[in-house]
């Protein structure tokens, strides 16, 4: 491990807090005396921006966080814009009415297509967001008499405040700004939430996010559909703002656009969406000014400038442009966090009594039997080990037990209920904490957030709660909860270190912390000791009987016969997918058909390094 990075910072959090504080402050006061130094033209160009600002704040969330890419925002933003355009023009509704019609239209197509894609793999969620936003392009472009068609809807009255019309840029301005500020706000206060934490675990790592209790599909549907309220608030400031509508600004263009105000400013963190969007709103103004003059013609060149710079940005800041900015700030300074924990919930129930029944469990894969008929029963309170040479079907059968692969036939039940075939979160909010063979942490949280996360399912503030920041006392539980997991396998040195800093021993160590912030009556842990030293795997088994003595039930599953033997109260041994042997360690260790199993395996191991 780094030496550094294990050390606990000198924290004087309260005083770096205090710095920020004040540079916000400054900031609001001298961006609310912008309209009486600026001129008209400025103004304009700064309330783009903030429209702008309003679409990229939902990929920050979309992209940013969960890693989600949408090339169809501008559509979201388009379906608010031509609502408030329609209702104010046609029907003489209040601007105000339009917006929430705007809001709760584009809210729900995002609904809608989200439902329909979010559950799409890789490349299939971007490709169909572009597939939307050409069809909604469309019908804006041809529905004629409802759209207008390419001329668009002109006339789009001026949004007022408390009788006051914003028609000006100076007035309008305070307006867009206000919905930033707003969004920025809750925005923030979402990264930093149990939400936050559990789209950033969501990155690519469904399956870990799903063990503690996240349920992957809802969450990203939560968050296309928030991605897609903030693309329509910023088409209400649109249309009222330009008071007029037609399909250019909601095309694919501008989504890719967005897309590359993202990137470019650095999508995954706030400065850097306001970054991305103020320069390439001005980039894009200057542009379509000089590039006419400098290649003798006009045309549409700024897309290729802009272009260019995306590839740049892709190939020498991958992190867009706050990321650089970024380096050369002190880190965050957080102090270690006090105050109780959350309050344990689960247990009850004799010790000894069957916790977890598995019953005639059999996986196929296509033709290969990986389990077959396999039954066993963990019982309250003592320590299983499921053990078996390569192959012997052990991962498989984790997996079948943790509700990562349906069973062929067969059945799991956890303290008398079936919990076969339940998908992953699900088995993990009955209680059920497991562990990775490879660990699955987030190296872009400290390794004390990363510990927070497994809180997830024992806390229950929404993404409004949490944008709105009523979550603070169940927050300040949780960190205080995942301190004290992180003190109970001896890591509280790195809180604030980043997992990637830590040794493979260590990183064990913090899944299982993590594992233990979910309060689980019962931790799998899926050979936690490959890979690790002596000493590590010593200080694993200190760990693992410390909970047992705490009352935790634990499934081991491991290759280390020796490691198993002297930890566990009971075997069970696979071979070929079956249960091959069951008993003490000195009943199995005694089984000559365990040994036969074992020596067999060395064996062919033994022949094929020869070979
Ligand atoms: N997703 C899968 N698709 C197809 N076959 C699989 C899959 N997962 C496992 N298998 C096969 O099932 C059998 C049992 O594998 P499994 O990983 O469960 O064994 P194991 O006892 O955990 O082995 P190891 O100790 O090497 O991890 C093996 O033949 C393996 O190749």
């Amino acid at each position: 491990m780094k030496g550094p990075a294990e050390a606990p910072r000198p924290a004087r959090p309260g005083a770096q807090g205090v710095v920020r504080g004040a540079l916000v402050a400054l900031a609001a006061f001298v961006m609310a005396l912008l309209p009486s130094w600026l001129p008209t033209f400025s103004l304009t160009l700064l309330n783009l921006v903030a429209i702008a600002v309003m679409v990229v704040l939902g990929l920050y969330l979309l992209t940013g966080l969960a890693r989600m890419t949408s090339f169809g925002q501008a559509a979201f933003m388009g379906v608010a814009a031509y609502a408030t355009a329609i209702l104010t023009t046609r029907h003489g509704v209040s601007p105000w009415l339009g917006l929430l019609a705007g809001l709760a239209l584009s809210g729900g197509a995002a609904l809608i297509l989200g439902a329909l894609t979010v559950r799409l793999k890789g490349h299939y969620l971007p490709l169909a967001t572009i597939a939307w936003q050409m069809a909604i392009t469309i019908v804006f472009g041809n529905l004629v008499a409802v759209t207008g068609g390419h001329t668009g809807i002109s006339g789009v009255p001026p949004a007022s405040v408390f009788g006051l019309e914003l028609r000006s840029s100076g007035a309008f301005y305070y307006l867009a700004w206000g919905f930033v500020a707003l969004a920025l706000v809750g925005a923030h206060n979402l990264t930093r939430s149990r939400t936050g934490r559990a789209l950033r675990a969501l990155r690519g790592d469904a399956v870990a996010a799903a063990s503690f209790g996240v349920n992957p599909p809802l969450l990203r549907l939560q968050v296309f559909v928030v991605a897609g309220l903030l693309a329509g608030a910023a088409g209400w400031l649109y249309a009222h703002f330009l008071r007029f509508v037609n399909p250019t600004p909601f095309s694919l263009d501008a989504s890719i656009t967005y897309l590359i105000m993202g990137v470019v400013g650095g999508i995954a963190a706030l400065p850097g969406v306001l970054l991305g969007a103020g320069l390439i709103t001005w980039l894009e103004d200057w542009l379509q000014g000089v590039l006419p003059l400098l290649l003798g013609r006009s045309g549409n060149y700024e897309v290729v400038a802009l272009g260019l710079i995306l590839v740049a940005i892709l190939l020498f800041a991958p992190k867009g442009l706050w990321g650089f900015v970024e380096r050369l700030l002190p880190p965050p300074r957080r102090a270690p966090p006090t105050g109780a924990g959350l309050t344990a919930s689960r247990g009850g129930g004799a010790a000894g009594e069957a916790l977890l029944e598995v019953a005639a469990l059999t996986k196929h894969f296509g033709g290969l039997v990986a389990v077959r008929d396999l039954s066993f029963t963990v019982r309250r309170g003592e320590i299983l080990g499921l053990i078996g040479p390569n192959g012997a079907g052990k991962s498989t059968s984790f997996n079948l037990i943790t509700g990562a692969f349906a069973p062929t036939s067969g059945t799991v039940r956890y303290r008398g209920e079936r919990v076969s075939g339940l998908a992953p979160y699900r088995v993990a909010r009955k209680g059920l904490a497991r562990t990775f063979q490879h660990p699955h942490l987030f190296n872009d949280m400290t390794v004390l957030d990363n510990v927070a996360l497994g809180t997830y399912a024992r806390t229950s503030a929404g993404m409004l709660a949490s944008a709105l920041r009523f979550d603070r006392a169940e927050e300040r539980r949780a960190q205080a909860e995942a301190y004290k997991q992180l003190a109970r396998v001896g890591l509280t040195e790195a809180a604030f270190a980043r997992p990637s800093d830590l040794p493979l021993g260590k990183q064990r160590l913090l899944e299982i912390a993590r594992a233990l912030a979910a309060d689980p009556e019962m931790l799998l842990l899926d050979e936690p000791a490959a890979g690790l030293r002596k000493a590590e795997k010593a200080e694993l088994a200190a760990l693992v009987r410390r909970l047992k003595a705490d009352g935790v039930t634990v499934l081991f599953v491991d290759h280390d016969m020796e490691l198993v033997m002297n930890l566990v109260d009971r075997v069970v041994v696979m071979h070929y997918g079956e249960l091959l042997a069951e008993g003490t360690p000195a009943e199995v260790r005694a089984n000559p058909k365990v040994i036969e199993a074992y020596l067999g395996s060395a064996l062919e191991k033994r022949d094929a390094v020869r070979a």
